[in-house]
C-alpha cells in the first residue's frame, strides 16, 4: 500500500466540521502542519483557549476521522489555543492540556504553570549545546535518585532526537487507558515517557513549534505518573525558543546543566543558566561530564581535559557545583546497551559518582522548594 500523503489526510480533515457547523476544519485555518511517519499522523487544532474543554468531541472526531483512513497505523491529534490578543507577547500559539486547561494570566504577568497532581519536584537536565552527555547523566542521575529512595519517573522532552528508549533498554508502544490517558514504560524501577515510544527513533522530526509544545504536554499531563517524588526531565539541547518556551510551560522546580570541561569557557553553560533565569527556574548546579579520564586498564585517572572549569564557574556565579562524572567506557558501553551505570554496576566507581551527584540534586531541590525532605534511606 502506497504511503498515505499530507494532502489525503487533508481531504478526510475536511470532512470534519469547525465549531461554527458549517465550514470545515481545514477551510476555517485550523489545522496545522500535518506530520506523517510510519504510519501515522501528527497535527494540531488550533481552537481559541476559553473553548478547549468544550470543544474536545471536535478534537476526537478530527482524530477518529484520520484513524479510519486505510494505511494508517495512529493519529496523535491535539488542541493548541489561540492567544487572546493582547494577552500576551507570544504570537505562537500556545497548547492547552484539555481537561486542565490552564488558566489565563491577566496581561502582562507570566501564564500560572499547573503543577502536576502527584508529582513532588520536576528537574531539567539540560546543556547549553548538544552531545555533552546530557541525556546520559539524566538518565544515571534519574536512576541515582531511584538508588536513593525516591519514586522516580524521566520524561524524555527530546522530541527530537529521543535517546530514553535506547539508554534505558525499553522497546514497544506505552498502552493508553481511558481518556487517552497514556500508561508510562517502566524499567530499572523508573517510569519513563518519551517521544521515541510513540515514533520510532532516528525518524526524523521536522515538527513545528506548536507541535512539539502540545506533544510536550501531552506526555506531561496526560500520562499516568502516578506518585513520584520527582520527575527528571531531559531537555532538548541547546538553548533556543524551543527550549525557552519548554522551560517556560513545564513547571520545573530547578534544572541542572551539563557542561564538559571542553566547553571553551563554559560560553554554552552559561547560556543554559542565563535561558532559566529568564524564565525564573532555579538552577540547582552544574555537573561536570567527561571531566577527566580514567584508563580502562589501569583504572588510573588523568586529568587530560583542564577538568575543573565548570567548577569555578559554578563558584563564580554562584550556584552549586554538583559533581564531576569522569570519561570511561564503561558509562559509554553501559548507555549504548541500555543499561545504565548505576544498575549495571551499582557498586562501581561511576554509579557511586552519579548517586552523590543524584543526592546532592535532591537537596538543591528541596532547598529550593523550602520542603523538609522525605528520609532517604543510604545503604
Ligand atoms: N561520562 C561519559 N563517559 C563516556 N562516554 C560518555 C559519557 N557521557 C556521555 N557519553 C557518551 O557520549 C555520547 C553523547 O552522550 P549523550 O547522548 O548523553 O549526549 P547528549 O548531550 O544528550 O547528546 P544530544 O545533544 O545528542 O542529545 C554518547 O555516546 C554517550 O554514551
Amino acid at each position: 500500500m502506497s504511503a498515505v500523503t499530507r494532502d489525503e489526510v487533508l481531504a478526510t480533515l475536511k470532512t470534519v466540521r469547525g465549531p461554527d457547523f458549517e465550514h470545515d476544519i481545514v477551510a476555517l485555518g485550523m489545522v496545522s502542519d500535518v506530520f506523517i511517519s510510519d504510519g501515522k499522523v501528527y497535527f494540531s487544532i488550533t481552537v481559541p483557549a476559553e473553548r478547549a474543554n468544550e470543544l474536545e468531541p471536535l478534537r476526537q472526531a478530527a482524530e477518529r476521522a484520520v484513524k479510519a483512513m486505510p494505511g494508517i497505523r495512529g493519529a496523535l491529534v491535539s488542541l493548541t489555543a489561540e492567544r487572546k490578543a493582547g494577552a500576551a507577547p507570544a504570537a505562537k500559539p500556545q497548547p492547552v492540556a484539555h481537561s486542565h486547561a490552564p488558566t489565563q494570566a491577566p496581561a502582562g504577568q507570566r501564564p500560572a504553570k499547573q503543577n502536576i497532581p502527584g508529582i513532588g519536584a520536576i528537574i531539567a537536565v539540560a546543556s547549553g549545546k548538544g552531545g555533552v552527555g546530557k541525556s546520559t547523566t539524566a538518565v544515571n542521575l534519574a536512576l541515582g535518585m531511584k538508588a536513593n529512595g525516591l519514586k522516580v519517573g524521566i520524561l524524555d522532552a527530546d522530541v527530537y532526537g529521543p535517546s530514553m528508549p535506547r539508554l534505558l533498554g525499553i522497546s514497544g508502544r506505552p498502552q493508553q487507558i481511558e481518556n487517552r490517558i497514556i500508561v508510562p514504560m517502566e524499567n530499572y524501577g523508573i517510569k519513563a515517557m518519551s517521544m521515541g515510544f510513540l515514533v520510532d527513533e532516528g525518524t526524523a522530526m521536522i515538527w513545528r513549534g506548536p507541535m512539539v509544545q502540545s506533544a510536550l504536554m501531552q506526555m506531561l499531563r496526560e500520562v499516568a505518573w502516578g506518585d513520584l517524588d520527582v520527575l527528571v526531565v531531559d531537555m532538548p539541547p541547546g538553548t533556543g525558543d524551543a527550549q525557552l518556551t519548554m522551560a517556560q510551560q513545564v513547571p520545573l522546580s530547578g534544572a541542572v546543566i551539563v557542561s564538559t570541561p571542553q566547553d571553551l569557557a563554559l560560553i554554552d553553560a552559561r547560556k543554559g543558566l542565563n535561558m532559566f533565569n529568564k524564565v525564573e527556574v532555579p538552577v540547582l548546579g552544574i555537573v561536570e561530564n567527561m571531566s577527566y579520564f580514567i584508563a580502562p586498564d589501569t583504572g588510573a585517572r588523568y586529568d587530560i581535559f583542564g577538568h575543573g572549569g565548570a567548577r569555578a564557574e559554578a563558584e563564580k556565579i554562584g550556584v552549586p557545583f554538583l559533581g564531576e562524572v569522569p570519561l570511561t567506557i564503561a558509562i559509554r558501553e553501559t548507555s549504548d546497551a541500555g543499561t545504565p551505570v548505576v544498575v549495571s554496576d551499582p557498586e562501581g566507581p561511576q554509579a557511586k559518582v552519579y548517586r552523590e551527584i543524584a543526592e546532592k540534586v535532591w537537596k538543591e531541590a528541596q532547598a529550593r522548594s523550602g520542603r523538609a525532605a522525605p528520609s532517604i534511606v543510604f545503604e
